[in-house]
């Protein structure tokens, strides 16, 4: 029997919420937690990965709680988790149609092994749940294994990819895909580019030369870019962002990998460093494991109350 989605959530995310409430263990006992019960709860959330801006605030916050009878460690874990619902329902943004005309472009940027392309094929399916027309373009050339890997999904899910050679000019394999798109009428372009982060000054040009492309066709494009990351890098996935957005105006966010790892909470911390909108969260391989997230859940699940 297939698991549901929430199913795989918690499963997903429950070492991320027993390390949380490993950490948070035997705090409380008064209607007010001490100064030094918010310090143990503030280092409690940075060791559970949410980073130093999300801690503050979530102590900030129940340090004016007052707790009905005494706060018991089951109370604390269930006020932390309605401070991270906070943090995480600005951000909780499924991404949405909206080019007109068409295609509505999505350039998906990432390091390698993010699970981008992986990625790409469960935003594709997603699409096609909605019942848009999707269409893909192997932008990353730079790797026969990536515009392969691409075919193959596209196969799967008996949409259209437009490739080049390996080493091509990707700019050129977009401005194909916008062209392809756009004759088909294709509702969404979603396109793979390379994750060469360690190469600041060649990946910028390339995507400065892929977003001239684009505009040329269609000045609203590239409609979002989204940076894929892997929720086990921890703060590392938080740095791809610093850089991400220097090089290439990351629009939002999908962090992948998410089960597996007591990481999560790194989602937090991207929430509330950076506040860009997180698409959707990855808890898996197969084609179903990527979603949009109910922000309320997800904060259940990650404080270890749900
Ligand atoms: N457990 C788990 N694995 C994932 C998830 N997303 C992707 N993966 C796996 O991560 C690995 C890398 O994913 P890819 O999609 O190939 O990553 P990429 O960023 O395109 O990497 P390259 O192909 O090396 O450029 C694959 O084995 C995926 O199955 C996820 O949410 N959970």
């Amino acid at each position: 029997m297939s698991e549901s989605w929430s199913d795989r959530l918690f499963g997903g995310l429950r070492k991320t919420g027993e390390k949380l409430s490993g950490n948070l263990a035997g705090i409380g006992g008064q209607a007010r937690l001490s100064d030094n019960q918010l310090d143990e709860l503030e280092d409690a959330l940075i060791m559970s990965d949410l980073g130093p801006r999300a801690a503050m605030r979530i102590r900030d916050a129940l340090a004016q709680r007052s707790f009905a009878g005494n706060a018991d460690e089951h109370a604390v874990q269930e006020a932390v988790a309605e401070e991270i619902a906070d943090i995480l329902r600005p951000v909780a943004k499924p991404l949405e149609v909206t080019a007109f005309p068409r295609p509505h472009v999505v350039l998906v940027i990432g390091v390698n092994g993010s699970g981008k392309t992986t990625t790409i094929a469960k935003l594709a399916h997603l699409f096609q749940e909605d019942d848009y027309s999707v269409m893909l373009a192997a932008g990353d050339t730079f790797r026969a294994a990536a515009i392969g890997q691409l075919k193959v999904w596209a196969e799967r899910l008996g949409i259209p990819v437009i490739t080049g050679p390996e080493g091509g000019d990707p700019a050129s394999v977009v401005f194909d895909g916008v062209k392809a798109a756009t004759d088909k009428g294709s509702d969404v372009l979603i396109v793979d580019t390379a994750g060469r982060l360690q190469n600041k000054r060649e990946l910028m040009d390339e995507l400065t030369k892929i977003r001239k492309v684009l505009g040329r066709l269609n000045p609203e494009a590239p409609h979002d870019v989204v940076l894929v990351l892997d929720a086990t890098n921890g703060q590392n996935a938080l740095q791809q962002i610093d850089v991400f957005k220097e090089v290439a105006g990351v629009s939002g966010l999908v962090m992948t990998k998410l089960d597996g790892t007591a990481r999560g909470g790194v989602l937090v911390a991207a929430a509330a460093q950076y506040g860009l909108p997180i698409h959707a969260i990855g808890v898996g391989e197969k084609i179903d494991d990527l979603r949009p997230f109910d922000p309320d859940l997800v904060a259940r699940v990650i404080a270890g109350v749900a």
